[in-house]
C-alpha cells in the first residue's frame, strides 16, 4: 500500500535551522563545483572531448561543471541500447517500476538542498525557486509512480455474456526527453521518468544551460536500480543530437519542453516518416507562453498588484507560466499601475546564492541581449515606469521593469520576451480585457482579479488558456493540484503533473476473448 499523494511542502527559510542547512548545502556544493560528468550509455559511462561547461549566470567565471558532449554517433548507440532495454524493461511488473520513483523521490528528499544549490549555481534560482524546483521533482515521481499503479489494470469497460473485454495500456518504445533549462530539475525530471514509469525507455537530452543538475539526477536513478540501457543520458548541441534523435526511425515518442520555435519545429519533423519507420510517432510539445493578469475595476487591488509583481518576476519572469501582461480595466489602471511600480522598486536583485534576493541573473548572454532588446522596443513602443537598466559585468542581471500603455497588439505585448518585463494595457471593460488576454497565439496561463463573480464565470467561459487562476499569480502550478499545459501554440496540452498525463505516453490495448 503506498500512502496518499501529497505535494512536498516548501522550506520555510525563516526557521534558522532551515536557512543554517541551506548555507551549509551552497558551500559543500560550492567545493564541489567544477566536476566532470560522463554521458551513459547502455550502463557504460563515456567521456568525450567535446565538453558543455556550465557556468553560474550569476558570477560568469565560476564553472558549475563541465559535461562530456554526444555527437550523432553517440545519439545512434543511445538510440539503439534504449530500443535493446525495451524488451526487458516494458514487462517489469508496473509496481517494480513505481517503486523506482519511490526510491529516487526517497534519495533526492534526504539530499533536498543539495539539488537545490545546484540549481542556485547552475540557473541563478533564488532560494525559494530552487527549493520550490527540488519540491516538484520529487512531486513528479511520487505522483506519476502513484498514476501507473492506478492505470496498471487499464480502465473497465463493458463485457457481455460469452465475451470479456479489457482496455489496457501498453508501453510504447523509445522515448526521446527534450526539457529546457528554467525547471531545470522538475520538468527534465518529470519528463524522463514518465515514460520511463510507464515501459518506454528513455534518451535525454538535456538542455545546454543545466547539464549538471540532469547528470545528478540520472545518478539517482542508478542508484534507485535503474538498469542499463533504460535510461541513455546524452547531452548535445539542439541542432546535432536533437534533431537525430527526432528523426530517428526507432523513436516512438518525443516529450519536448521549449520554445515554440523548437517546438514547432520537432512536430514537423515527427511526422515525416523515415525508411525503416513502423508507426507514428507519438509527440507531446509543451512550449511558451505570453501569459496576463487581468484586473477587473471590482477587485482587491492589493491581491492584484501582488499577483502581478509575483507573476512577472518570480525567478526573473523566466518561466512559461510568467505574467508578462497586466490588461487593467480603465477605472483602477492608474492607482494599480503605482501600486505596482512601488513593490517592484522594492525587489532585490542579485546573486542568488545569498539569502533574501528576489531576483538573480536571466541564464546567459543570449538571453541578457533579448531582454534587453525588448526593453528598447518596450521603450519605443510604451511609457517606461521602472527598471529598464540591466548589468552583465558579472554575471547577467536586468532590473524588473514595467512599461505601461502598451497597444494590444504591440511586440511587447505579443511576444514571448522570457524576461523580467511586465507591461501594461488599459481595458475600457472586462468584455475588452478578456479579448485583449486572448489575441496572442499563446493560451499557456493568465489569471483574473475580479470580485464580480459574473465576470469570473465569464473568464471561465471565454478566457482561452489552460490554467486560469482566480485573484492569484498566474504561475507555481503544484503537480496533482494544477496539471499543467496550454492551448494554442503553447502546446499540446498534456497537463503534466494530471491524471491524464501518463496515457499519453503509452497505447491503449483493447482486447476481447470469447469463451
Ligand atoms: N509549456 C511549458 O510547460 C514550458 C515549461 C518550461 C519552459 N517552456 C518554454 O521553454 C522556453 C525556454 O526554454 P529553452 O530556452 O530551453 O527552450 P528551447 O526551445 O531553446 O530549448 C528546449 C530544448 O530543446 C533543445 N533543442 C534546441 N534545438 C533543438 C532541435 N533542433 N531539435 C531538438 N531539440 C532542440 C534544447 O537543447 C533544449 O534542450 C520558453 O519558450 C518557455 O516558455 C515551456
Ligand atoms: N509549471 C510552472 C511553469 C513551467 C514553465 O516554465 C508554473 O506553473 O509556473
Amino acid at each position: 500500500m503506498v500512502t496518499a499523494y501529497k505535494h512536498e511542502p516548501f522550506t520555510d527559510f525563516t526557521i534558522e535551522e532551515n536557512k543554517l542547512a541551506f548555507e551549509e548545502a551552497l558551500k559543500t556544493v560550492k567545493e564541489e563545483l567544477g566536476q566532470k560528468h560522463d554521458l551513459l550509455v547502455d550502463g557504460q559511462r563515456i567521456r568525450t572531448d567535446q565538453e558543455i561547461v556550465s557556468t553560474n549566470p550569476a558570477n560568469t567565471k565560476q564553472v558549475v561543471g563541465t559535461v562530456s558532449k554526444a555527437n550523432q554517433e553517440v545519439a545512434e548507440k543511445a538510440v539503439q541500447a534504449a530500443s535493446t532495454a525495451f524488451e526487458d524493461w516494458r514487462k517489469w511488473d508496473e509496481r517494480a517500476r513505481a517503486e523506482l520513483l519511490f526510491r529516487a523521490a526517497g534519495i533526492i528528499r534526504r539530499r533536498k538542498h543539495e539539488f537545490s544549490a545546484y540549481l542556485v549555481y547552475e540557473v541563478g534560482k533564488p532560494w525559494k525557486e530552487a527549493d520550490a524546483d527540488t519540491a516538484e521533482a520529487i512531486d513528479f515521481l511520487e505522483y506519476y509512480g502513484r498514476q501507473m499503479l492506478e492505470l496498471k489494470d487499464g480502465k473497465p469497460i463493458e463485457s457481455r455474456p460469452g465475451e470479456q473485454n479489457r482496455y489496457i495500456y501498453t508501453a510504447t518504445g523509445v522515448a526521446v526527453v527534450i526539457p529546457p533549462w528554467n525547471l531545470a530539475f522538475a520538468i527534465m525530471a518529470g519528463t524522463a521518468v514518465a515514460p520511463l514509469v510507464t515501459g518506454s525507455t528513455v534518451v535525454l537530452k538535456p538542455a545546454s544551460n543545466s547539464p549538471v543538475i540532469a547528470a545528478k539526477f540520472v545518478e539517482v536513478l542508478e542508484e534507485a536500480g535503474l538498469p542499463k540501457g533504460v535510461l541513455n543520458f546524452v547531452p548535445g548541441s539542439g541542432r546535432e543530437v536533437g534533431d537525430y534523435l527526432v528523426e530517428h526511425p526507432k523513436t516512438a515518442l518525443i516529450s519536448f519542453t521549449g520554445s515554440r520555435d523548437i517546438g514547432t519545429r520537432i512536430l514537423k519533423k515527427a511526422a515525416e516518416i523515415q525508411a525503416g519507420q513502423q508507426h507514428l510517432k507519438q509527440v507531446i510539445a509543451e512550449m511558451g507562453g505570453k501569459d496576463t493578469v487581468v484586473v477587473d475595476n471590482k477587485a482587491n487591488l492589493e491581491t492584484a498588484a501582488e499577483a502581478i509583481v509575483v507573476s512577472a518576476f518570480g525567478f526573473s519572469g523566466q518561466k512559461c507560466s510568467s505574467g508578462s501582461r497586466a490588461v487593467v480595466h480603465e477605472d483602477v489602471y492608474d492607482e494599480l499601475l503605482e501600486m505596482v511600480k512601488e513593490r517592484t522598486e522594492k525587489l532585490t536583485v542579485g546573486n542568488a546564492s545569498e539569502e533574501n534576493v528576489y531576483m538573480g541573473p536571466v541564464v546567459d548572454q543570449n538571453a541578457y541581449d533579448k531582454v534587453m532588446s525588448y526593453i528598447e522596443i518596450g521603450k519605443e513602443e510604451g511609457r517606461l515606469i521602472t527598471g529598464g537598466k540591466g548589468d552583465n559585468s558579472k554575471g547577467y542581471f536586468i532590473d524588473p521593469t514595467v512599461f505601461a500603455d502598451l497597444a494590444p497588439d504591440s511586440r511587447m505585448q505579443r511576444e514571448e520576451i522570457f524576461g523580467p518585463v511586465v507591461c501594461f494595457t488599459k481595458a475600457k471593460d472586462f468584455d475588452e480585457a478578456i479579448e485583449i488576454a486572448n489575441n496572442t497565439e499563446y493560451g499557456l496561463t493568465g489569471a483574473v482579479i475580479s470580485d464580480n463573480r459574473d465576470h469570473l464565470e465569464q473568464a471561465k467561459r471565454d478566457f482561452h488558456v489552460g490554467n486560469l487562476y482566480f485573484n492569484r499569480n498566474c504561475t507555481g502550478a503544484i503537480v496533482g493540484y494544477q496539471p499543467f499545459g496550454g492551448f494554442k501554440m503553447s502546446g499540446t496540452d498534456s497537463k503534466a503533473g494530471g491524471p491524464d498525463y501518463l496515457a499519453l505516453h503509452m497505447q491503449a490495448k483493447t482486447i476481447s476473448e470469447k469463451f
